[in-house]
C-alpha cells in the first residue's frame, strides 16, 4: 500500500465583505475563483464554509471529491452558501466546523504538524474523541479548549490561538472563521505561505491600486488567486503573525516568537515546484512586496547553466513548472529554447496525484513530442525537479524515440533525499530515486545521456539573492528534504 497517511498540500483561502451587510459581493463565486487558482496546491476534493456572521450558530457549508470546478457546480453552490464571510480550502473534510463554548468556528489548514501524534494523546487524554486521521481536526479541538486564564468577558481568540501556538509550532497556515471575523495565522517558522489582498470594485480596476472603494478582504495561500477575484496584494502574514480581517479592515494582533533562537523556514520546495509561478512571496517587511515564483525559478536555471553546463543544439523544458528554468538555463548558456513536448492541458499535475498507478497513468497522457523541432538533436532537458523519476523516464524514452540525438537531463533543484513531514507530499526516503542511485546510474537507469542536479548552495543563493535584508529579518529557509536538516526536532 502506498501514500497511506499522506496528503497532497494544499492550500487556504478566505474572503470577508467590506460596507455594508448583507452585502452585495458575490462572495460564493468570490471563494470559487479563489480556490480555482489555488488548484495547483490540490486536486482531489474541495470545501467551502460561509456565514452572515450575525449568529455565533449560523454556517453553511459544502465539500466534495474533485476539482473545484467538479465539486462547486452552479446549482449547489448559488443559495445555500451565500453569506458575507467564508473560508475554503482544496482539500476534503476542510474546512472543519466544530461547536465551541462560544459557538461555531470552522478552520481551514495548510501543512502538517510534526507533533501531531503528542498532540493527539493530549486531546484524547483530555476526553475528547477524534473523528478523523486529519491534523487539521487536532488544530481545531485545540482551539475549542479555553485559555489558561478563562474568559471572563467572553470569546477570547486570540488567548486560544496563542495558546495552540504554544503547543505547537510547525507547520501551518491557517485560517479561523468565528461570527464576523477571518483570523489568518502563520506558524512561528513562517514554513507554508499566507498572504492578504484587498478586494477592489470591479476585475477591471484590480490593478490600480490606489483605487480606494474597497470591497472587502480575501486572505489566501497564495497571490496568484488575487488577480482572478479582483484583488490587489496587500500583504504577507508574517511568520508567527495572528491576523483579524473584519468589515472593517486587516488587524495585527501579534507576532508569537519562535520556540528557538533560528531563522524563519519557509519551504524552498514552493519556490522549486509547489507554488505556481505568478504568485509573489516572502515579502520582508509589511507592505513591501516580495518575489515572484517565476524570477526564482528563472534565476535556478541560470544558475545550473553555470554549474553543469554540456554541448548541445537546444535547450528545452518539462511543461510546466521547469519553463521559467529553461528559459534561464537558455539565457546563461547561450543554448536555443525550443519547445520539445506538447503538454495535454486536460491533465493536471502529476505530483500530487494521490497514488502511483494515476500518476503514472498521468504522465503517460500528459505529454506528446514536437518531433521536427529536436530530430537529430542534442538536447538539454530542464526539470525543476526529480522525486519518484515517474515523469522523466516516459519523456526520455518518448524523445529518444522520436529522434533525439542526445538528452542531458539538467534538474533545476537538488536530490531531494529526505522525506517532508510539514505538509508536501515527498514520500519515504526509499521511493525517492535519488536515494536509489546516483547520476550516473539515474541517467542510464532513464536512458538518457548525462544527469546533473543543482547544487543546495545554488537553489539557496537563486531564492535567497532577491530578499532584501535577509540577515536584518532572520530569514531562513527549510531545505530539510535536500539537507535533512529539519527546522526543528522531529517528534513522534
Ligand atoms: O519525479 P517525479 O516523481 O515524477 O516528480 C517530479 C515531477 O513532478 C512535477 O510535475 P507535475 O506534473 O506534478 O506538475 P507541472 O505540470 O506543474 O510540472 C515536477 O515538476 C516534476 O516534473
Ligand atoms: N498538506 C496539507 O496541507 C494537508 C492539510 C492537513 N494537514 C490535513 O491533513 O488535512
Ligand atoms: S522538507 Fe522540503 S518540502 Fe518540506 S517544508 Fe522543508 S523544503 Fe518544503
Ligand atoms: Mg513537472
Amino acid at each position: 500500500m502506498e501514500d497511506v497517511g499522506l496528503r497532497e498540500a494544499c492550500g487556504v483561502f478566505g474572503c470577508v465583505a467590506a460596507g455594508p451587510w448583507p452585502t452585495d459581493l458575490d462572495l460564493v463565486h468570490v471563494l470559487t475563483l479563489g480556490l480555482t487558482g489555488l488548484q495547483h496546491r490540490g486536486q482531489e476534493s474541495a470545501g467551502i464554509v460561509t456565514s452572515f456572521g450575525q449568529d455565533v450558530y449560523q454556517m453553511a457549508q459544502h465539500k466534495g471529491m474533485g476539482l473545484v470546478g467538479q465539486v462547486f457546480k452552479e446549482e449547489n453552490i448559488l443559495k445555500p452558501l451565500e453569506g458575507n464571510l467564508g473560508s475554503s480550502e482544496p482539500i476534503n473534510c476542510q474546512p472543519f466546523v466544530v461547536e465551541t463554548l462560544h459557538g461555531r468556528i470552522a478552520t481551514a489548514h495548510n501543512g502538517e504538524l510534526v507533533n501531531a501524534s503528542r498532540l493527539k494523546q493530549k486531546i484524547l487524554h483530555h476526553g475528547t474523541g477524534l473523528t478523523t486521521g486529519s491534523d487539521s481536526e487536532l488544530i481545531t479541538q485545540l482551539l475549542a479548549h479555553p485559555p489558561p486564564a478563562g474568559e471572563p468577558n467572553g470569546a477570547e481568540w486570540m488567548a486560544r490561538i496563542k495558546q495552540l501556538m504554544s503547543y505547537t509550532q510547525i507547520a501551518y497556515s491557517l485560517l479561523i472563521q468565528y461570527k464576523d471575523a477571518i483570523y489568518g495565522i502563520r506558524d512561528p517558522y513562517g514554513n507554508r505561505p499566507l498572504c492578504v489582498g484587498k478586494l477592489q470594485c470591479a476585475i477591471d480596476d484590480a490593478d490600480t491600486e490606489d483605487n480606494i472603494d474597497n470591497k472587502g478582504w480575501v486572505i489566501s495561500s497564495e497571490s496568484c488567486c488575487f488577480q482572478s477575484v479582483g484583488a490587489v496584494y496587500y500583504r504577507e502574514v508574517l511568520p508567527g503573525e495572528i491576523v483579524k480581517l473584519t468589515k472593517e479592515g486587516v488587524q495585527s494582533l501579534c507576532i508569537v516568537p519562535r520556540s528557538r533562537e533560528v531563522r524563519s523556514s519557509f519551504c524552498i520546495f514552493e519556490y522549486v515546484y509547489f507554488a505556481r509561478a505568478d504568485s509573489i512571496i516572502e515579502g520582508m517587511l509589511i507592505y513591501v512586496v516580495g518575489q515572484m515564483v517565476y524570477k526564482v525559478r528563472q534565476k535556478c536555471g541560470e544558475q545550473l547553466a553555470r554549474e553543469a553546463n554540456v554541448d548541445a543544439d537546444i535547450v528545452s523544458t518539462v511543461p510546466e513548472s521547469a519553463t521559467p528554468a529553461a528559459l534561464g538555463y537558455s539565457k546563461v548558456s547561450g543554448v536555443p529554447y525550443v519547445e520539445v513536448l506538447c503538454k495535454n492541458r486536460y491533465v493536471g499535475r502529476t505530483f500530487i496525484q494521490p497514488n502511483k498507478r494515476l500518476r503514472q497513468l498521468a504522465v503517460a497522457k500528459k505529454f506528446g513530442a514536437l518531433t521536427e523541432n529536436f530530430k537529430g538533436l542534442r538536447i538539454v532537458l530542464v526539470d525543476d525537479s526529480i522525486v519518484r523519476g515517474n515523469t522523466m523516464g516516459p519523456i526520455v524514452r518518448l524523445l529518444k524515440k522520436s529522434g533525439a540525438k542526445e538528452v542531458h537531463i539538467r534538474v533545476a533543484s537538488p536530490p531531494l533525499k529526505y522525506p517532508c513531514y510539514m505538509g508536501i507530499n515527498i514520500p519515504t526516503e526509499t521511493e525517492l530515486i535519488a536515494n536509489k542511485m546516483n547520476c550516473d546510474d539515474l541517467a542510464k537507469h532513464l536512458g538518457a545521456d548525462s544527469v546533473v542536479y543543482l547544487t543546495v548552495e545554488g537553489l539557496v543563493e537563486a531564492v535567497q539573492s532577491g530578499i532584501e535584508d535577509l540577515d536584518k529579518n532572520d530569514k531562513g529557509h527549510c531545505t530539510a528534504c535536500l539537507t535533512g536538516t529539519y527546522p526543528v526536532e522531529l517528534e513522534w
